[in-house]
Parts: structure tokens; C-alpha cells; sequence
């Protein structure tokens, strides 16, 4: 099974880029860029990522990133990201970002979205992985301050291709950024938000009604809504959802309990993503593998995850088709047939 998941070709949908920093990276651009941290080294920082919800983990999120200053530094990110992708046959992404959190330390949006893209251009370049990149919203700030983020990105407009919104979930629901949205919308945005991790299933029919995303990050609370399942269903409305994190979380208390299994028998597009992979303890293959140990996926549910991948991303349905075929060619070499 490890062989068939690490060979097998593979999208990931929902990937926070500043949630990649490994400790190791976080140390070499602190030095880089002069900035004394409050870890003795790599190790005391990782002994730190324990986390007990969603909050314990954004405030050190927050932290690590405040190594990220220069246009080399979002780069060096991003491409480390990228070797690992290109390492785990991970062949196209759509990545999020999250510029309120770095124009707070006055680096500017052009900083950031160059230092990103270049990295984007070269694995396309170099290994032939696709992307997209999502510009993001922090929902604990105002909706205002999105307003603001919205417009600083006018000029880099042709980089993105969708805005998300993240942060804290609790207290803040998708219904306060409904008119920055419409306003993206407008723009041509595609629209994705995370709803439904440590909120209620409310916070999943708001995302699709309110703000009319197409895509829901997380979701996994639309299990306890059957009449909002049965939506899901007939309208094949994507859940990227992100096993490691939800365990690290503490939104699941054993890996067992993910309902993927649920999702996929009712006919969800299920998706398996790594969201904040330095974080959260493992990359694309690790996520793929600890779910099938714990729920006991079959190869062909396996290759339903992944076709679920390619149908849920924002590739032309040329692209689409050639990386489903690829998938569906692996899958024969192992003796599945869908
Ligand atoms: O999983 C997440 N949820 C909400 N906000 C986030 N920001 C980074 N990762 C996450
Ligand atoms: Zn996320």
C-alpha cells in the first residue's frame, strides 16, 4: 500500500503555503534576515507543535511566519514545497496564502506574490506541476481589512485565481465577508472558504448561500446535516478535507473517525489535502497513508480520492483528462480496475 499511495499521481487542493515553514526553515531565514528567535533550535520548536484546537495552532502558525520578509524568502518557501511535491508525485496544486498576515509586518503584496510565483513558474517548468494560488482572508479580522487586501491585489490580479477565507472559524461566520465575496466575484475570482472544521454545519449552507463558494475547505461537519449531505451529493460540491490536521486539531480524537468512508458512499467529492503539513506531521502520501490504516481504504477507494482530486481542481477538462487517465492507468498496474 505505501508504493501504490506514494506512486500514485495526485492533487492537493487545500495548502496553506506559510504552513509549510519547517523548524529547519524557520532558522535558516531567521538568520538570514536578523531576527532572534524565542526557540534554542529546530527541535525545541517542534516539541512546541502541540497543539489542543484550532486557535493553539494559529498563534504559533502566526509566529514562524514572521521569518517571511523578503521576495527570496516566499520563494525558498514555495519551492521547498514544491521538491517535496515533486518527491511524492503530488502533480498539481492549489495553494492558499495569506497576505493580511505579512502586510501586518509591512511586506508588501508584490513581495509576496512574486517570491511565490516564481517558484510556481519554475516546477511547472522544471517537473510539469501545475498550480493555482488562492489569495486568502482572515476571517478574525474585519471585513473591511479584506476590502483592503482585495484591492492591494488589483495589480497582481492575473496571479490568482481564487480568494479563500481561513483563521478563526468560531464567532466568525462565512456571513460576515459576504459583500467582499460578491465584490471578488465581480473581479472573475473563483471562490472557495474554509467552513465546517471546528464550526457548525451552519457555517457550510452559509459558505455555499451567502457567499456562493464552489468549493468547501475542511467540511467535515456536514456529516451530522443529512439534508446538507444530500446537497453535497447532487451538486458534487467538493470537501477538501485534511486528515492530519483534523487529528492534530483535536476536531477528530482518533483517525478512525474521519467519515470519509461516509462521504465517499454518499456519493461527496471528497478530496484528502495536508493543509499546514510542517505543522500537522506529514505531507500528501502521509495523509493518503494514516487514513487508509485507519479506516482501511482499498486501493480502488484510494483511486476514487485522487480521481476526486483531479475533479474538484481548476485544470481545463484537457488537463483534467490527461491526469485522470494517468490515475486510472495506475491503478491497473496494481490490479484495480474502477
Ligand atoms: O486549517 C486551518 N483552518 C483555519 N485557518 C487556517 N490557517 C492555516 N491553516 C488553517
Ligand atoms: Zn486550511
Amino acid at each position: 500500500m505505501p508504493d501504490f499511495i506514494a506512486d500514485l499521481p495526485k492533487v492537493e487542493l487545500h495548502l496553506h503555503i506559510e504552513g509549510t515553514l519547517e523548524p529547519e526553515l524557520v532558522f535558516s531565514l531567521a538568520k538570514r534576515n536578523g531576527i532572534t528567535l524565542n526557540y534554542l533550535d529546530e527541535s525545541a520548536l517542534r516539541a512546541a507543535y502541540e497543539f489542543d484546537d484550532l486557535q493553539s495552532f494559529l498563534n504559533i502558525y502566526y509566529l514562524g511566519m514572521q521569518v517571511l520578509l523578503t521576495e527570496q524568502d516566499f520563494y525558498d518557501l514555495t519551492w521547498s514545497y514544491l521538491s517535496r511535491c515533486h518527491a511524492e508525485n503530488v502533480r498539481h496544486v492549489e495553494i492558499f496564502f495569506d497576505p493580511q498576515a505579512h502586510l501586518e509586518r509591512k511586506v508588501a503584496m508584490k513581495c509576496m506574490v512574486l517570491g511565490i510565483h516564481r517558484a510556481l513558474e519554475q516546477a511547472q517548468k522544471q517537473w510539469g506541476i501545475s498550480s493555482c494560488l488562492i489569495l486568502s482572508f482572515l476571517r478574525h479580522l474585519s471585513e473591511a481589512s479584506a476590502f483592503d487586501t482585495l484591492r492591494l491585489a488589483e495589480p497582481f490580479r492575473h496571479y490568482f485565481s481564487g480568494v479563500g477565507l481561513d483563521s478563526a472559524e468560531k464567532d466568525n461566520p462565512p456571513s460576515k465577508f459576504s459583500r467582499v465575496f460578491k465584490a471578488a466575484k465581480e473581479q472573475g475570482y473563483r471562490l472557495v472558504a474554509h467552513a465546517g472544521e471546528e464550526g457548525p454545519a451552519e457555517y457550510i449552507w452559509q459558505a455555499l448561500d451567502v457567499l456562493n463558494v464552489e468549493r468547501i475547505d475542511h467540511g467535515v461537519a456536514a456529516i451530522n446535516d443529512a439534508p446538507l449531505m444530500a446537497r453535497l451529493a447532487k451538486e458534487r460540491i467538493p470537501l477538501t478535507v485534511c486528515p492530519l490536521s483534523n487529528l492534530k486539531l483535536k476536531v477528530i480524537q482518533q483517525m478512525s473517525e474521519l467519515p470519509i468512508a461516509q462521504f465517499l458512499d454518499a456519493g461527496v467529492c471528497v478530496t484528502i489535502n495536508s493543509d499546514d503539513p510542517a505543522y500537522f506531521g506529514g505531507y500528501m502520501n502521509a495523509n493518503y497513508q494514516a487514513l487508509q490504516e485507519a479506516i482501511n481504504l482499498s486501493k480502488a477507494d484510494i483511486l476514487r480520492l485522487a480521481l476526486n482530486g483531479v475533479e474538484a481542481c481548476w485544470l481545463d477538462e484537457a488537463e483534467k483528462m490527461v491526469l485522470t487517465t494517468e490515475i486510472l492507468v495506475h491503478g491497473r498496474r496494481f490490479g484495480v480496475e474502477l
